[in-house]
């Protein structure tokens, strides 16, 4: 068996971003999260972090060249593509190298860095436009770049068509894609022409962090072309790809914070890993059930386990027991699957923990009894309480704002981190006790000590 052929490599001809936020870093972190190999061509070395490029140094079009002749001639090239080119000699060293060579080429004109500074210089354009553009299998601009190529204004989305069109149709490329993150439209949309057709691609404007958008977007396409997709299917992919990675921006640096590249794999891997502790727990607690069984509430139990505080945001990203836990027989059961989504209460209880203490990403629900709390006490647990009756009347009027109130309420009312929280209950309210932790084995392991 050749493994050869099963790892897929995409070239990227670019800046160094000594941020690690756009150009060649972007580039390699997209690359990994799509599982294909990175090969580089470093173009210039900009000193570059949040707010500012402080320095930019160009590599000599030799260099360039021959880094790129180093990797396709020994390694092979699936799919490449350019982003910071910088000046006029490095663009003809690498139009004349790529020409060399038959990988497909997106070419993501980079002109401008968010925080405003030039990475083209204006002498280059003319270059840009006559050698790189018509080796291109796609173009990437967004608005203020696909005005500079096409010449043409862009206000709408009509503008967006028009300027992809004369990309392709006079300045040579094979598809261009103008993207609609500057078109102050309700969506982001962009507009793709290729093979004499449009199509476009919608995603919901999403807050969070955007240097290296343009870079990480057009190395995903690369990265999928690379593993064999079609142009149109590389192009949806990466469009999710980076809607992921701009919601769960990595909020670092004083500027433009970079897209969070991870994210693609993370999220997915986290998942698996919740999923894996929270079944094991399950089972644990169901083998252990006789002895739980006199503190399950008339409600039935939950055991819930979140993801790590920078993608936990809503009970979609908590995982807990469907139908929840119940007594059966001489024991405990789950009703249904673990499945992220499966809690509302406690799922809330623990999101509103995390915003004081992250590592408390699990929590399970008991019947409340003195003698529990007695236990606790006496085995040094934290133990905190709120009381429903002390509930504000806006908190009452909300849909689902009680449980976080109360949780809130009884982490201040305690210094240092509860490891149990309970209520007595108010009118049709089950009184509660609450054991959180940082993990389904904690939790198990506070719940094996209560109930010796
Ligand atoms: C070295 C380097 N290359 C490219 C850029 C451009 O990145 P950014 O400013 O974030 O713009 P988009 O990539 O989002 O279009 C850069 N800053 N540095
Ligand atoms: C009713 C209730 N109140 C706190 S935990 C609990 C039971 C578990 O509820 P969910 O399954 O919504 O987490």
């Amino acid at each position: 068996m050749d493994a050869r052929k099963y790892v897929k490599t995409a070239l990227t001809i670019a800046g160094s971003d000594s941020g690690g936020g756009a150009g060649i870093e972007a580039d390699l972190k997209t690359f990994s999260a799509f599982g294909v190999h990175g090969l580089v061509a470093i173009i210039s070395v900009t000193a570059q972090n949040t707010q500012e490029v402080r320095a930019i140094y160009d590599v000599s079009p030799e260099v360039v060249a021959k880094q790129i002749e180093a990797v396709a001639d020994d390694i092979g090239v699936d799919a490449a593509k350019t982003g910071m080119l910088s000046n006029a000699e490095i663009i003809k060293a690498v139009a004349r190298t790529v020409k060399k060579y038959e990988f497909p080429l997106v070419v993501d004109p980079v002109m401008i860095a968010k925080s405003g500074a030039p990475l083209l210089r204006e002498d280059a354009m003319d270059a840009l436009i006559e050698y790189i553009i018509p080796l291109a299998t796609l173009v990437t601009p967004n608005k203020p770049e696909a005005e500079k190529l096409s010449g043409i204004k862009i206000e709408t989305l009509e503008d967006a068509k028009k300027a992809a069109k004369i990309i392709v149709e006079e300045l040579g490329a094979k598809a261009a894609i103008v993207k609609g993150g500057h078109l102050n439209l309700s969506e982001a949309v962009d507009v793709l022409y290729h093979a004499g057709k449009f199509r476009e691609y919608r995603a919901p404007f999403v807050e969070g962090c955007t240097h290296g958008t343009g870079c990480s977007f057009s190395a995903a396409i690369t990265a999928n072309l690379a593993k064999g997709k079609g142009l149109e299917e590389a192009i949806k992919v990466a469009k999710e790809f980076i809607t992921m990675g701009i919601f769960y921006g990595a909020r670092i640096g004083k500027g433009h914070c970079p897209v969070n590249q991870n994210v693609w794999i993370e999220i997915p891997a986290e998942k698996w890993r919740v999923y894996e502790s929270l079944t094991k727990a399950v089972r644990e607690l169901e083998r252990i059930g006789d002895r739980i069984l006199p503190h399950v509430p008339e409600v039935g139990m939950n055991f819930v386990y979140a993801l790590p505080r920078l993608y936990a945001r809503t009970p979609k990203d908590v995982a807990g027991v469907k139908g929840r836990i119940v007594r059966f027989g001489n024991t405990v059961k789950a009703v249904g699957s673990i499945e992220f989504g499966a809690s509302s209460h406690l799922a809330r209880a623990v999101l509103k923990f995390m915003e004081f203490y992250p590592e408390i990403r699990s929590a399970l629900n008991l019947r409340y009894s003195r003698g529990l709390i007695d236990r606790a006490q006496k085995n040094g647990f934290k133990v905190s309480f709120y009381d429903r009756r002390e509930e504000p009347e806006e908190i009452k009027a909300k849909e689902g704002a009680t449980i976080p109130w109360g949780i809130e309420t009884a982490i201040k009312r305690l210094s240092g981190r509860p490891d149990i929280i309970y209520h007595l209950g108010d009118w049709e309210k089950e009184a509660m006790v609450l054991i959180f932790g940082e993990s389904p084995e904690d939790v198990l392991r506070k719940l094996k000590m209560l109930t010796e």
